[in-house]
């Protein structure tokens, strides 16, 4: 086997006084998940050499991961759980000591739950290119500096071949279930479509089969809102003090994309013309709630996220087009052999259910026909994570079909 769980994977130093972040009561100049902060939940597993579609070197790579439940003798109750794009490997549980954020699918996976921890072994990695412990920009280049801008572009079949060889490493030859949102449905996809043996049950939820020009036009506007902060410093920023990373331009990205991560259904019903603390916007120096909340969630966004790692990952994305050089969307779709649901939500406006319905079309065994299904909600993409009731339905028909 190629890769061991080793010492020197396992950050051995639990997060101290001196950690910067305490220490400053700022972010620091990064999001990322350090070697030296607590591991949390997480297992490593590090790989050797790895050359990308791009025809780049890794000379070595690990990935995080979380697991609950038992894999079984004959090894096929295994299920792949594949993380949206600021999402990492902590499905379920607690936020806490290494784990910004609480599981973001908690309600959906555990014991009794749509995905039953009782019966499924489930394994949750974070992204390569990811900054949740799997190996990423921001992680430590060979000569002892951040990889930071020299770390390759990657595309989505460059991250599905590393999990391949995660899968290879446990000695999961075949998934019970692939499962994955928006890009971690671009995941699930290419499993399925490279990998057809080795995918039993397929959920794509929010996801489309080729990231369009209207999709690469709202991220480009993201990845300028980056470059032009003159703290990106072409992506050299891994030595600047505490607060003085790139946060305006990461938090100036993260405000653009929630606007196409919610609806504006939403966003007008919940905040209507409301002004934020009760102070008049309308030339008394107030803003509106609604550009508060957007403010708010910009900044939190940049204590758990890097900028680069942001980059990389939304590159992959845009890289997304199952039917490159495979003839094309429908032909690629069509050597699908997996059991597939594919789910939609009526208000999302990043991942509009056209795709959705694409996939099904041409995918042989769906659970629904032609048709992706098409959840009613106000909550726009963001509906698969909150609509949680609604899609572990479909999930749970997925699980005993
Ligand atoms: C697979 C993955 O995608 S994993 C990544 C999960 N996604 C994210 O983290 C994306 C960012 N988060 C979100 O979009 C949401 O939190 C979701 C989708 C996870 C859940 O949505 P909701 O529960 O509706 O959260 P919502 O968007 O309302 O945000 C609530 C926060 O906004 C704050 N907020 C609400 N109104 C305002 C306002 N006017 N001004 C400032 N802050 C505000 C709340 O105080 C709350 O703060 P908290 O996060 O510290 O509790
Ligand atoms: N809220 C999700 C949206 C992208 O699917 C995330 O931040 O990852």
């Amino acid at each position: 086997m190629d890769w061991q769980i080793s010492e020197d994977t396992v950050p051995s130093a639990p997060v101290t006084e001196a950690d910067a972040r305490s220490m400053a009561g700022r972010p620091p100049a990064t999001g990322a998940w350090r070697d030296g902060d607590p591991v949390g939940d997480r297992s490593f597993a590090a790989f050797g050499l790895m050359r990308t579609e791009g025809g780049a070197l890794l000379p070595g790579f690990r990935l995080a991961y979380e697991s609950w439940g038992e894999l079984n003798a004959a090894r096929d109750n295994a299920v792949l759980i594949l993380h949206a794009l600021t999402g990492d490997s902590h499905v379920r549980g607690p936020a806490g000591p290494g784990h910004p954020t609480a599981g973001w699918w908690d309600a959906l996976v555990g014991p009794g739950l749509a995905i039953d921890t009782d019966r499924w072994f489930v394994i949750a990695p974070n992204v390569l290119g990811g900054c949740q412990g799997s190996t990423g920009p921001a992680s430590i280049h060979p000569d002892g500096e951040a990889w930071g801008s020299r770390f390759p572009y990657l595309t989505i079949r460059d991250q599905v071949a590393a999990q391949v060889r995660l899968a290879d490493a446990l000695g999961i030859d075949r998934w019970a279930a692939v499962v994955g949102g928006s890009m971690g449905g671009m995941h699930a996809l290419e499993w399925a479509v490279g990998t057809p043996e080795r995918v039993e049950r397929l959920a794509i939820l929010s996801s489309p089969p080729i990231n369009t020009a209207d999709q690469i036009a709202l991220n480009s506007v993201q990845l300028e809102a980056i470059e032009i902060d003159p703290r990106f410093a072409g992506g050299e920023y891994y030595d600047a003090a505490p607060g003085e990373g790139p946060h305006r331009g990461l938090a100036l990205a993260r405000r653009m994309a929630l606007l196409n991560y919610r609806s504006p259904t939403e966003l007008n019903q919940r905040f209507q013309r409301s002004w934020q603390s009760g102070v008049s916007p309308l030339g008394h120096g107030g803003r509106f709630a609604v550009e508060s909340y957007l403010d708010f969630h910009g900044n939190k966004f940049t204590r758990r996220f890097d900028a680069n790692t942001y980059i990389r990952l939304v590159e992959a994305m845009d890289s997304h087009d199952v039917g490159r050089d495979r003839g094309g969307v429908e032909e690629a779709l069509a050597r699908v052999t997996a059991t597939t649901l594919v789910l939609g939500i009526d208000s999302d406006r990043l991942f509009p259910v056209d795709g959705q319905h694409r996939i099904a079309r041409s995918v042989p065994n769906t659970l629904d026909g032609a048709e992706s299904v098409v959840l009613h909600s106000d909550f726009g993409h963001d509906g698969f994570l909150i609509e949680t009731a609604a899609v572990a339905h479909h999930l749970g028909r997925l699980f005993t079909a």
